[in-house]
């Protein structure tokens, strides 16, 4: 049997699968935690990464890296980190962020030249924190590069660092619809250019892991979701990590004025239009240690509480919020009365929460066009009942979940497989049939009501 590895470089763990070849078959797996925090040094990914690795690799063949997107990762003239990362959920370039948007015209010059209107979580918009508020710091990098593209040079060896179209596509100074960099606009952000990794082809061989396996390009987790699930025109996935996000392949780059919608390619040669959340699985974590319960308590309660928990309604920017755009934001409770402040109603406006921003997120991927049949539910939370549970109405789409497995993960190892099999389509695998469908279902309100208090609360 040829074996090949997957590796997820993700927000909050390092996974890695080591699958059958020929058909995706997980062999066997490993993770190790990274740290919490929105800044991270990114030997603390190596080490994660070597952590899980350990004694998984013998016999792999081929192997890629899907990491979190968007992360800064500043190198010097020797190639050694300048600082520590600042991660896509980092909040402080929010102020770049608003300048630079006005520095170029607006968000219809930006969804125009990359695809993608900036937020704070975009790696320009950090570059410009960076020339700002670190001016000694700023002068020792050479080199800017994103998670994977970091790891995957540390893996492979190479002399040079690499990236993908995928991953370069949400950096804010790459254009998908050329398939190329925008020189100028990180020289806009940070004052002088910069090194950037060479975008390699969809199954480039970038080198080689000291152990002889060869190492494929990589991609950013939703690019390499999307590659796991063998995701087609017709479905959109949600993925409830750290991030909650929504997307879909397409053929046609997406330039979205409003800003919701972010135009990515994806790690094949296609599109990625996506829209982000930064409050998902960790709403619900953060729910149950307010309860006083764990994530099976806080599944029991939500389920036993009404669909709508009462007219309670949970705003989850409890780190703040990226899509809306409210980096500044703080979560909020609406509507509570003596007869509805129940942890059954605040566990259920939790998830209900948590999957209402995506729900406009799905929206916005119907409205610009995107036909959507059916939803598949993965990431962490989709593993929570109550969010399975919600899901379909709050949706309003028929949901799948899928078998749970590390789709990220599984990605890269297909893509390692498509790379060292040198063909021109990914090899088939079969992902199984879902573990759990559901139809479309209706709760009276609950939209209205969870838009009338971000109005209220936030005037968007
Ligand atoms: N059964 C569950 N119910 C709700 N949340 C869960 C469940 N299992 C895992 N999670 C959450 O999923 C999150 C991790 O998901 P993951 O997709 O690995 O995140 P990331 O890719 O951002 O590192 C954690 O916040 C964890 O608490
Ligand atoms: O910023 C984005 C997408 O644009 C996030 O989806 C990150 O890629 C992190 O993903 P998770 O670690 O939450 O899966």
């Amino acid at each position: 049997m040829s074996l090949v590895a997957g590796i997820d470089s993700s927000t909050q763990s390092c996974k890695i699968v080591v699958c059958d070849a020929a058909t995706g078959a997980v062999v066997r797996e490993a993770r190790a935690p990274h740290p919490d925090g929105t800044e991270v040094h990114p030997s603390a990914w190596w080490e994660a990464l070597t952590e899980a690795a350990d004694g998984l690799l013998d016999g792999v063949e081929a192997v890629a890296v899907a990491g979190q997107q968007h992360g800064m990762v500043t190198v010097d003239d020797a190639g050694e980190i300048v600082r520590p990362a600042l991660l896509w959920n980092d909040t402080r370039s929010a102020g770049a962020s608003t300048d630079l948007t006005t520095e170029l015209g607006g968000p219809q010059a930006w969804a125009e030249a990359v695809g993608t209107v900036p937020t704070a979580s975009l790696t320009v918009t950090k570059l410009r924190w960076l020339a700002e508020h670190e001016p000694g710091e700023a002068g020792r990098t050479r080199g800017v590069m994103l998670p994977h593209d970091w790891l995957t040079w540390k893996l492979s060896g190479s002399e040079e660092p690499t990236t993908d179209r995928g991953d370069a596509s949400g950096t804010g100074y790459w254009d998908p619809a050329t398939g190329s960099y925008r020189p100028d606009l990180l020289e806009r952000a940070f004052g002088r250019r910069l090194d950037v990794p060479r975008v390699a082809s969809p199954t480039e061989a970038v080198g080689r892991t000291p152990g002889g396996a060869l190492v494929a390009p990589g991609t950013g987790d939703n690019m390499g979701s999307a590659l796991g699930l063998g995701l087609r025109p017709g479905d959109a996935v949600i993925s409830l990590g750290t991030s909650g996000t929504v997307f879909a392949v397409g053929d046609r780059p997406s330039h979205d004025p409003k800003g919701e919608i972010c135009g990515f390619a994806d790690a094949t040669g296609r599109y990625l239009p996506l829209v982000c959340t930064l409050n998902a699985a960790r709403v619900l974590d953060a729910t149950a240690a307010m309860l006083g319960t764990d994530l099976a308590g806080l599944d029991r309660l939500a389920t036993d509480a009404e669909p709508g928990a009462g007219g309670i309604v949970l705003l989850p920017y409890l780190d703040g919020e990226r899509t809306p755009d409210l980096p500044g934001a703080a979560g909020s409770l609406h509507h509570l009365t003596r007869a509805n402040m129940r942890p059954e109603n605040i566990a259920r406006a939790a998830v209900e929460g948590m999957l209402l921003g995506l729900a406009d997120g799905l929206s916005a991927l119907t409205d610009s066009g995107i036909p959507v049949g059916r939803v598949q539910l993965v990431g962490g939370a989709a593993r929570s009942e109550a969010v399975r549970a919600v899901a379909p109405a709050v949706l309003g789409a028929r949901v799948e979940v899928p078998p749970p497995a590390e789709y990220v993960a599984i990605g890269a190892a297909r893509q390692a497989a498509w790379t060292l099999a040198g063909t021109e389509e990914p090899p088939e695998w079969s992902v199984g049939e879902p573990e759990f469908t559901a139809e479309a279902q209706e709760v009276d309100g609950l939209h209205e009501r969870y838009a009338q208090a971000r109005r209220d609360t936030h005037g968007v």
